[in-house]
């Protein structure tokens, strides 16, 4: 684990962002942890976190046009990495979606700039992967491409079969997807270091049961 994973890590438990309990996921599986990016909620917190994600974005080297954030986390995630990366020279334009389409003023479902070229999806979390599949069809449906996915955190999971469901995108979409940090990394963390040993315990075994 390079250092500046184990700080994010402890970052995220520190601001309670990596959380230990029962906690009932998008996919329906009952998870013994969470990582809740909404609770990235002071301006402190979001600059740290959009230096994160632009250095992990730029030692990845993907190639890309436009940012997009996919309602609702995303949108800040988006946001506050644009800002990084203009920050450092790199400014590139970005995009959300609404939810809900918006059906008066300007209308639509897309915000920001338009979705053209190759279109690098910034969200927090992959756990089945539906979030990244609904945000690609709507890249597609606007006629650009995806170029590839940003996430703090991997939690390295099956999908809808034997793959991850990062491996799936990525070999379904012909795409990289780029973490932080993984799960496995995290569960290194807390094997290491006291007080967390129960925690260990529970995340290995749902790891066992669901991880790749
Ligand atoms: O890989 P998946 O199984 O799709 O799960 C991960 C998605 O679930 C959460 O979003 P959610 O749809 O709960 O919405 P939110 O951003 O509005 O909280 C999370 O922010 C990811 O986008
Ligand atoms: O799978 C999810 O719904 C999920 C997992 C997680 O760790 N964080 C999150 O916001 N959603």
């Amino acid at each position: 684990m390079h250092d500046y994973q184990q700080k994010f890590i402890e970052f995220a438990i520190r601001r309670n962002v990596l959380r230990f309990g029962d906690f009932t996921l998008k996919s329906g599986r009952t998870s013994p942890y969470f990582f809740n990016a909404g609770l990235f909620n002071t301006g402190e917190d979001l600059l740290h976190l959009s230096k994160a994600y632009a250095a992990a974005l730029e030692r990845s080297g993907l190639n890309y046009d436009i940012l997009f954030g996919p309602a609702y986390k995303g949108i800040p995630l988006a946001t506050v990495t644009a800002m990084a990366l203009a920050e450092g020279g790199n400014s590139k334009p970005f995009a959300f979606n609404r939810k809900e389409k918006k059906d008066h003023g300007e209308g639509g479902n897309i915000v920001g700039a338009p979705l053209q070229g190759k279109v690098l999806i910034v969200d927090d979390v992959i756990t089945a992967g539906t979030a990244i599949r609904e945000s690609i069809d709507l890249i597609r449906a606007a006629g650009a491409e995806p170029a590839g996915v940003l996430i703090a955190l991997d939690r390295q999971e099956r999908g809808n079969g034997e793959l991850s469901a990062i491996q799936e995108v990525e070999s379904e979409f012909d795409i990289p997807v780029v973490s932080i940090i993984r799960l496995e990394q995290v569960l290194s963390y807390l094997e290491a270091n006291t007080g967390f040993s129960e925690h260990a315990v529970k995340v290995a075994s749902y790891r066992e049961r669901y991880g790749v």
